[in-house]
């Protein structure tokens, strides 16, 4: 029996929004097929990239498979063949993805019937493989699709935020996969905030909601910043501040780091100069060290699955 599911990279963070707001979109996605085999209580790993583990307890979608398993008291074994097709270490979810589309085979490969908040639930354990924190934003944004809000984690809860604007995603993303960056950078963040911060986020927050919800680009723009996380870990993306400040000269929509970084997110419309930001940012990019890439991308959709036979 087989079953084959495939879940779409993700920018989480979106400024102020740390571990709570993340987007799902078209840039990259990972496909997964889940095979019963015939040692039972087994799970082996396949992947075309040799750089993760195939240590079902160290690769994303190996602990969140045994964990579904382990507690819906299936003693099959499982082959999990991961297909990446979302590069590693660059803030775009991919540990997040391979967790989600790993769940979404099992769950229709035995029927489980599962509902979106059990997969991010599921899929939350695949990011302690990977981070050593089942932090929800990245696999919430792949399982659901669009921009959502992870409003609890215990039990999980997620609202898929309305977006009533139409804008596109520009990712500058600096080239080289980069082993356990999320777990480094969520160890450089803060363990308190000043109460001055804290209200300053909070207002960027709620301008970036009401934003896309109310279509206003403004409203986006004074949202989509960070007085804490992003500047915690600023060292681990010492291009970001500049290309940020070059994409809102070129009347983008707005920038932030997409997730734990070193991707830098854009949001622009047909008023953004967008040839410029590109090449403006490549200089930027040169003069750290970096070759950058451009990804061109749109909202995405959320997991989807299929039964093979
Ligand atoms: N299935 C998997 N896919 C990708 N990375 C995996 C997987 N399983 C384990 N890993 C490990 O998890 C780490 C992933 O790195 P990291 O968490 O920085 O990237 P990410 O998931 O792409 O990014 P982010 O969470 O910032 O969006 C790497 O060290 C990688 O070896
Ligand atoms: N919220 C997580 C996302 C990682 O992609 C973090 O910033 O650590």
């Amino acid at each position: 029996m087989s079953a084959k599911a495939e879940a779409y990279s993700s920018s989480a963070n979106l400024g102020p929004g740390f571990d709570i707001l993340s987007m799902a979109h078209n840039a990259f996605k990972d496909i997964v097929i889940a095979r019963t085999i015939e040692e039972k209580g087994k799970i082996v790993i396949k992947s075309n990239n040799p750089k993760i583990p195939l240590d079902p307890e160290k690769n994303s979608a190996g602990l969140a498979t045994k964990i579904l398993l382990q507690e819906k008291g299936i003693d099959e074994g499982i082959e999990i063949e991961i297909n990446k097709g979302i590069p590693f270490g660059l803030g775009l979810g991919s540990s997040g993805a391979s967790s989600v589309a790993a769940i979404a085979a099992v769950n229709e490969l035995f029927e489980l019937k599962l509902t979106q908040e059990e997969m991010v639930k599921y899929s939350m354990f695949g990011e302690q493989a990977s981070s050593g924190s089942p932090h929800p934003d990245n696999v919430a944004a792949s399982v659901y699709g669009g921009i959502i809000a992870v409003t609890s984690v215990s039990p999980v809860k997620v609202v898929k935020i309305p977006v009533n604007i139409d804008f596109k995603i520009l990712l500058i993303s600096p080239q080289g996969e980069r082993e356990g960056k999320t777990k480094k950078a969520r160890e450089m963040l803060p363990s308190k905030v000043d109460l001055s911060l804290y209200v300053k986020n909070s207002r960027y927050l709620s301008s970036l909601i009401l934003g896309f919800i109310k279509g206003d680009k403004e409203l986006i723009k004074q949202g989509l910043n960070d007085e804490i996380v992003e500047v915690a870990r600023e060292p681990l993306y010492p291009h970001y501040k500049k290309i940020k400040e070059i994409a809102l000269k070129n009347d983008a929509i707005g920038s932030c780091v997409s997730g734990a970084g070193p991707t830098v997110l854009v949001l622009y419309d047909d008023h953004t100069n967008v040839d410029k930001i590109k090449v403006e940012s490549l200089e930027v990019c040169k003069v750290f060290g970096l070759t950058c890439n451009f990804i061109s991308a749109q909202i995405a959709g959320g997991v989807k699955s299929e039964r093979l036979n």
